[in-house]
């Protein structure tokens, strides 16, 4: 089955006053597979919602294609409109509407019938607050009304932008079996670019890690995690002056192992002993043994998406440096010059998109 969506080399440049031109999207790929929960990563500047934006025609773009269901966007999109919800901007509703008048206007206006309109309330949980007006909501509950818009027509693909914005715990685990509901019952595709990695941990089957506008890395979330990072094991021993000893005994075996295994370090962290590279748990145990060494505590670390996503970034914080947004690349063109007597100004457009 050919990809939901499709882009490939996207270039979007946007003007700044008094800066230089800015690459938001620098020749970004996406590929996202039907029926899955699509996970659409990056630190913050990196292009996301550029992208989603794009994708919906509600900006244009330099330069790449696009394509959704099969169909070339944005000169196709009135084809495929209506098998798509999203929630991409901050939606606007009116404030004296309940929620329930809000979807019900919708749904009129969309050709959807009213029970729908009940079924989408229940589904993101609205049901019980569906009388209040939507001013005394708040912004979890105007993401849940959000949700519920973009529910009403039974969309084929979902896109969310952010959709754990607001939510408390409770609500993200709602959101969470919603969206997995949809994608693997259903047969929806869902895309949701996040920064809640944890989240994006258990609720993604799949994902696209962009960073200053281009894709660093896609798969499933399994296999980029498995595949980046580096897990190691944590040593700790009844009495913490046998840590040099240990570090020296497993560096030491290490050479024994044939070249392929070779790569064992430890070095001590505090009270414990961080070994890398060992070919497995019991070889460590074994060796920290044959050498009179007794441990008290032996434990794996997991990798996690957090780790990977630093790594793969490069926006894992240093010590003593805060890291700086918006870094991504400046667009080399010169702006336009106008000569005013002896003095040239550099003329740029302000922060218009280009
Ligand atoms: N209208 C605009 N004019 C000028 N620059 C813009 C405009 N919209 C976005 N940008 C810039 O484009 C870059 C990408 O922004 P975008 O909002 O797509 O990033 P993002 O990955 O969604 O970020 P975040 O995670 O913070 O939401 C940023 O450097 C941003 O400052």
């Amino acid at each position: 089955m050919p990809p939901i969506i499709e882009i490939s080399g996207l270039r979007k440049t946007y003007s700044r006053a008094f800066r230089q031109p800015h690459n938001a999207l620098d020749g970004l790929d996406l590929e996202v597979a039907a029926g899955q929960v699509h996970g659409f990563l990056g630190p913050n500047g990196s292009g996301k919602t550029t992208t989603l934006r794009a994708l919906l025609g509600l900006i244009r773009v330099d330069g790449g294609t696009m394509r959704i269901f099969g169909e070339e966007v944005p000169q196709r999109l009135p084809d495929v409109v209506a098998r798509i919800g999203a929630v991409v901007e901050s939606p606007q509703f009116f404030k004296h509407f309940s929620g329930r008048l809000t979807l019900q206007l919708l749904a009129e206006s969309a050709g959807v019938s009213k029970t729908r309109v009940e079924e989408v309330l229940e589904q993101v949980g609205l049901r019980d607050a569906a009388k209040a007006s939507v001013k005394g909501y708040s912004l979890g509950m105007r993401q849940r009304l959000a949700v519920a818009q973009a529910l009403l027509k039974q969309p084929q693909l979902l896109i969310l932008d952010e959709p754990a914005n607001g939510l408390d715990p409770a609500g993200i685990h709602h959101m969470r079996e919603l969206l997995q509901w949809l994608a693997h019952s259903q047969g929806v595709t869902v895309v949701v670019s996040s920064h809640l990695l944890s989240e994006v941990q258990q609720l993604c089957d799949s994902m696209t890690i962009v960073s200053r506008g281009r894709r660093i890395v896609d798969g499933s979330v399994a296999d980029i995690i498995a595949g980046h990072g580096d897990s190691s094991l944590t040593v700790r021993f009844p009495d913490a002056a046998s840590l040099p000893e240990a570090a020296e005994a497993l560096t030491a075996a290490s050479g024994s192992l044939d070249a392929a295994k070779a790569a064992v370090t430890a070095s001590v962290d505090r009270d414990r002993l961080v070994v890398r590279g060992a070919p497995e748990a019991s070889w460590v145990t074994k060796t920290l043994a044959d050498a009179g060494i007794y441990l008290s505590e032996l434990r794996t670390e997991t990798k996690n998406l957090e780790s990977v996503f630093l790594e793969l970034t490069g926006t894992a914080p240093v010590p003593g440096q805060t890291v700086q947004i918006g870094e991504s690349a400046v667009v080399p063109a010169a702006p336009a010059e106008v000569a005013v007597g002896d003095v040239t100004i550099e003329v740029e457009s302000e922060g218009a998109e280009r």
